[in-house]
C-alpha cells in the first residue's frame, strides 16, 4: 500500500486525498443523526461555507434571515446549529448546566500554558475561580470610584464637540465615541487615558498596541507602589491598583499574567462594545425623532427640577426611566455582538430544539440579533426602535421573563463581568451630551436598506463585533 503511495506523482496524491476527504464528509452527512435539520447544502458538508459567510461581514443579517425561512434551528457547520428558541436560553447558557465554550472561542485564548483570557475560558473550574478573584472590582459599590473618570473623559468629549460645533464641521460619530469609550476604560482600568479624546483620534495597532500599552502601565504602576507616597496608593480607585494591592498581600492569587490578562480583557472587551452600543443609542435617537425629544424632555425637566447635578451622577441617571430604556433598546436593536455564542453540548444535558434533540459534543449558540428579533418574545414591532416596551413590560411585571431573552450581555455564568461599567459609561455620557448639544445625522451616513427598502439601521461591518461605519452628522451647541 505505502509502496502505491509513493509511486504517485503529486498531483495524483493531491487528487486521492481530496476524493478520500469528500467521500469522509459525503458519509458523515448521509449518517448525520441530524440530516433533518435544514440549512444551506455546503453546510452539510464543512465549515468553510460558515467562515466565508462571516468573512462577508454581515452575518447577523444572514443568521436572522435564515432562521425566518427555517424556524428554530438551522444549521451552520457539520455539527454546529445556530438556535432561536428562548426555552433553549436557559438550557444552553444557564448556570451548571455544564454547557462550555465551544472551541470557536480559542481564537481569543492568550498564549502561553496555565494562562486563559477570562472572556475565551473553557474550563469552568479556572473560569469560576478567576472570575471570582476579580468580580468585586466590577460591584455597583466599585462603580462610585469609577466616576471621577468618566466625568473626566465626558469634559473632554464636551469639548472636542465644542470645537466641532463652532467649525460647522462634518463629523464621524462612531469615531468619537469609540475614543470615549477607549479613554474611559484605559482610565478606569489604569488611572491613565489612552490619549485619543485628548488628540481626537486613536491610534493604530490592533491588540500589538493595547498589548505593550498595558505592559506599560503595569510597569509603570509598579515602580509607583514602591515609592513613597503611600496615601496616594490607598486612594487610588483604578483597577490595577486595587489589584496590585491584593497581589502584594498573595501574590499566589493575583499572579504577573493575571494582572495582565485582567486589564487586556477590559480594554478589548470594554471599548469596541461601549462604542458600537452608544452608537447604536444615538443613531436611533436621531432617526426617532419622537424618542429622541421625549429623553430630552426627561432630561430638560430633571435638570430644571435640580434633580440632576452637572455632570450626572450614574444613581441620577438610574432614576431617568426614559433614560434607561432607551439604552436597554439601543442594545437590544443592534447587539454588539453578531454571532452565535456558541456553547458544547455535554453528555448530561442534552437539548431538544424543534423536534431536533441534539447529541453530546455538538455546537449550540444563540445570536442575539436573531433573538431580539422574535416576534413572540418581544412582539410584531421587535424590528422597531421602541423605548416604551422596555416601560411597559415593567409595568405589565414581564421584564423577568423578557430578560430571558435579552443577550446583548451574553447569559449565565459567561455574562459579562463589565456589564454595570458599561452601563456607568452610557448612563452618565449620554445626558451629559443632549443637555449640551443638538445632533443631526447628515444624509451622507452610511444606512443599511432591507429588501423593501426600508432602512433599517447603520451600515455595519461585523466579524465578531458588528461595528457602524459612516456615521456621518453634526453637532450644535444648545
Ligand atoms: C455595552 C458594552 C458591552 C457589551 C454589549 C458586552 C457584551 C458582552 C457579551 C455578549 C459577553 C459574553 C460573550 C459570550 O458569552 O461569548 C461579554 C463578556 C465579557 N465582557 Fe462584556 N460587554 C460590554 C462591556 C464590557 C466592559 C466595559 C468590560 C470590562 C470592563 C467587559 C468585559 C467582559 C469580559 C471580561 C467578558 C468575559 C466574561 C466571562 O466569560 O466570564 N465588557 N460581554
Amino acid at each position: 500500500m505505502l509502496q502505491l503511495v509513493t509511486a504517485l506523482s503529486v498531483t495524483q496524491l493531491l487528487l486521492l486525498i481530496t476524493g478520500i476527504y469528500i467521500f469522509y464528509v459525503t458519509i458523515s452527512a448521509i449518517l448525520d443523526p441530524l440530516r433533518s435539520v435544514p440549512g444551506p447544502f455546503l453546510a452539510r458538508f464543512t465549515r468553510l461555507w460558515y467562515l466565508f459567510a462571516i468573512y462577508k461581514g454581515n452575518f447577523e443579517l444572514r443568521d436572522i434571515e435564515i432562521h425566518r425561512l427555517y424556524g428554530a434551528i438551522w444549521r451552520v457547520a457539520p455539527g454546529e446549529y445556530s438556535i432561536d428558541d428562548i426555552g433553549a436560553a436557559k438550557t444552553i447558557y444557564g448556570h451548571g448546566k455544564g454547557y462550555v465554550k465551544a472551541p470557536w472561542y480559542w481564537a481569543f485564548m492568550t498564549p502561553g500554558p496555565g494562562t486563559a483570557s477570562l472572556f475565551a475560558d473553557q474550563d469552568p473550574h479556572r473560569h469560576a475561580i478567576n472570575r471570582r478573584k476579580i468580580s468585586s472590582l466590577y460591584s455597583m459599590t466599585s462603580l462610585v470610584g469609577y466616576e471621577p473618570a468618566v466625568n473626566n473623559c465626558i469634559e473632554l468629549l464636551t469639548s472636542r464637540f465644542c470645537e466641532i460645533a463652532d467649525a460647522g464641521k462634518l463629523f464621524d460619530f462612531q469615531h468619537y465615541l469609540q475614543c470615549y469609550a477607549f479613554d474611559v476604560i484605559g482610565e478606569i482600568t489604569f488611572g491613565k487615558r489612552f490619549g485619543f479624546l485628548d488628540l481626537g483620534e486613536d491610534k493604530e495597532g490592533g491588540f500589538g498596541y493595547i498589548a505593550n500599552w498595558t505592559l506599560q502601565q503595569i510597569t509603570a504602576k509598579k515602580q509607583e507602589a514602591k515609592g513613597p507616597n503611600v496615601s496616594e496608593k490607598e486612594t487610588t480607585p483604578d483597577f490595577i491598583a486595587r489589584l496590585l494591592r491584593v497581589q502584594e498581600e498573595d501574590p499566589e492569587k493575583i499572579t504577573n499574567s493575571d494582572l495582565f490578562m485582567m486589564c487586556t480583557m477590559n480594554i478589548v472587551a470594554g471599548s469596541d462594545t461601549t462604542a458600537i452600543s452608544l452608537s447604536s443609542l444615538f443613531y436611533h435617537l436621531m432617526r426617532y425623532p419622537q424618542a429622541y425629544k421625549k429623553l430630552q424632555d426627561e432630561i430638560d425637566t430633571a435638570a430644571r427640577k435640580g434633580r440632576i447635578s452637572n455632570p450626572i451622577t450614574f444613581k441620577e441617571a438610574q432614576d431617568l426611566p426614559y433614560l434607561q430604556a432607551v439604552i436597554k433598546e439601543a442594545l437590544r436593536k443592534h447587539p454588539a455582538v453578531g454571532l452565535p455564542m456558541q456553547r458544547v453540548v455535554p453528555n448530561a444535558s442534552p437539548i431538544t430544539v424543534a423536534g431536533h434533540t441534539i447529541p453530546p459534543g455538538s455546537s449550540v449558540g444563540i445570536n442575539a440579533w436573531v433573538a431580539h428579533q422574535n416576534t413572540s418574545v418581544f412582539g410584531p414591532d421587535a424590528s422597531e426602535f421602541r423605548p416604551e416596551r422596555w416601560l411597559e413590560y415593567e409595568e405589565q411585571g414581564r421584564n423577568g421573563e423578557i430578560e430571558k431573552y435579552f443577550l446583548s450581555f451574553g447569559m449565565g455564568s459567561r455574562t459579562c463581568i463589565g456589564k454595570n461599567v458599561s452601563l456607568l459609561e452610557m448612563s452618565k455620557v449620554v445626558p451629559q451630551m443632549l443637555r449640551t448639544f443638538e445632533f443631526v445625522i447628515d444624509e451622507s451616513a452610511e444606512e443599511r436598506v432591507d429588501g423593501t427598502g426600508k432602512v433599517v439601521g447603520l451600515e455595519s461591518y461585523s466579524r465578531w463585533f458588528v461595528k457602524q461605519k459612516g456615521f456621518m452628522g453634526r453637532v450644535r451647541r444648545r
